[in-house]
């Protein structure tokens, strides 16, 4: 057979650099196992459970109905026609018609490209929700729309990233979004550890610690990644460290990328709520005046879950001018972010207002998921605790929990006999023996000799006391092999 053009060792070696475990060697495994559960063989399980991805829908979640009656109108707009107006009023509430024709009156067709920063209604709408939402205006113009916030991500990483040696600061544990990207353009991830025993808090001084002594290494780090609410940890800032960390980037000159997907999963809404960084920034004064920021959004996240339909946004604060149309040429070469996936932005920032036909069954749906999520994460928190030589931090927010284990020596050697990491071999052996998928803490970084594993809280609840107490089974069988 003829040699290969391309392959392992002559391909993009930042390309095989990079991981991401959130889909990596745990989730490949998942998928074989649940094939074969789908050809009927016996296995010590009879279902899989995807605990390793923030991917609600998957796990059953139902999505909000007037943003499907607004998608599905838009996708055939037969049915906004006059001659149609019964039967689409005995389907349809009329404020999800109505949304759908206004909509459709500022796109044309769903099936066009759109403005490659993104529909300017929905530009709009997103600007108009920020200013509410912090008291302080917001420009549509520095508002692009994406496939997802990891495309935003992707996209303005690669624009700050000049050579090799940039730095970027990011997190640890870390979402594996940035630690892949940086990998595939040859950055330098300047690691900054948050602190388990302080509810994964931040501290400045660890911050300068981290940018200091990148800058011995010669790396010019550019930019800081803060996750907010946090994944995998789940912590949420307080207004001080919000400030505190405005005033690092200001003083060290540095681009601060605000990952705030998770901004309404906020299960503390009194002790904990979520700030957003544009407000925290735009309250500090004019001493900030022209400060780079980006601040990232997505739907796939909050209550809505619309993780397929590949839809955000990023707001660019302070950037030149020449670098919004080098972002808006970059977006261009991609045409246009999916129209749905804008859609469903348009809804997520405007959903519907008290007062309209739909609110009170949005308002429902909405609460429901949202109080069920916080009933979900405190069981699961109350399991890992309950669990062997295993401490959880509760959850502020996101979908995650992080788990630390304490392995027995027996099952540390074991794993290296198998050549994986602590939790990686501990994680496989869960997935092999309950069906539950998680990600080991080793694919989001962690403290040197700690071993954890991300798990969402998102199995339905009629199936959580079965998932819950597989983990325990699981566990107590496992610690009882490997005592030492
Ligand atoms: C912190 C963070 N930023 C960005 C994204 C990307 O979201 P988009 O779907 O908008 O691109 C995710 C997705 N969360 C991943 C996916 O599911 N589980 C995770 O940890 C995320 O957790």
């Amino acid at each position: 057979m003829l040699a290969k053009i391309v392959h392992s060792k002559n391909m993009n070696a930042n390309i095989r650099k990079a991981e991401y475990a959130v889909r990596g060697e745990l989730a490949i495994r998942s998928e074989e196992l649940k094939n074969q559960l789908a050809k009927g063989e016996k296995l010590p399980f009879s279902r899989v459970v995807g605990c390793n991805i923030g991917n609600p829908q998957a796990l059953d979640q139902k999505p909000i109905t007037f943003f499907r009656q607004v998608a599905s109108l838009v996708e055939y707009p037969e049915l906004l026609k006059d001659e149609n107006a019964e039967v689409a009023s005995k389907l349809y509430p009329s404020d999800a018609i109505a949304r759908a024709k206004l909509l459709l009156k500022n796109i044309g067709s769903v099936g066009a490209y759109s403005h490659s920063q993104g529909i300017p209604h929905i530009r709009e709408n997103v600007a108009k929700f920020i200013s509410e939402r912090d008291g302080y205006p917001a420009d549509p113009s520095k508002i692009f729309l994406t496939q997802g916030a990891s495309a935003g991500v992707q996209l303005t990483l690669q624009m700050i990233v000049e050579n090799n040696k940039v730095g970027i600061m990011i997190p640890i544990p870390q979402y594996p979004l940035y630690t892949a990207t940086l990998a595939v353009l040859d950055a330098n991830p300047v690691p900054y550890y948050l602190d388990e025993s302080k509810g994964w808090g931040l501290t400045t001084r660890e911050l300068q610690r981290s940018y200091d002594e990148a800058a011995k290494l010669g790396v010019e780090t550019r930019a800081l990644v803060i996750i907010n609410p946090g994944n995998p940890t789940g912590q949420c800032l307080t207004i001080e460290n919000m400030r505190e960390i405005v005033e690092f980037c200001h003083k060290n000159r540095i681009i601060l990328l605000a990952d705030e997907v998770y901004q309404t999963n906020i299960y503390q809404p009194k002790d904990r709520p979520f700030h957003s960084f544009k407000k925290v920034l735009k309250s500090m004064g004019p001493k900030y005046e022209g400060f780079e920021m980006i601040s990232y959004h997505s739907i796939s996240k909050g209550m809505i879950g619309e993780c397929g339909r590949r839809g955000g946004y990023f707001e660019c604060e302070g950037l030149d001018e020449s670098i919004l149309e080098q972002i808006y040429k970059i977006s261009s070469i991609s045409l246009c972010p999916n129209v749905q996936g804008q859609i469903m932005v348009d809804l997520m920032v405007n959903p519907p207002k008290k007062g309209d036909p739909s609110y009170e069954q949005y308002k429902k749906e909405y609460d429901d998921i949202y109080y069920s999520l916080i009933k979900r994460a405190s069981i699961l928190e109350d399991t890992f605790n309950s669990l062997e030589g295993c401490t959880c931090n509760s959850a502020d927010g996101a979908m995650y929990l992080f788990p630390q284990i304490r392995l027995p020596k027996k099952a540390i050697e074991a794993a290296k006999a198998a050549g994986k990491e602590p939790d990686q071999f501990y994680c496989m052996a869960m997935l092999e023996s309950t069906g539950v998928c998680m990600v080991a803490g080793s694919g989001f970084g962690q403290v040197e000799g700690t071993a954890h594993f991300r798990s969402t809280f998102l199995p339905q609840p009629e199936l959580f006391d079965e998932f819950c107490s597989g983990i325990k089974n699981f566990h107590a069988d496992f610690m009882n092999k490997y005592r030492d």
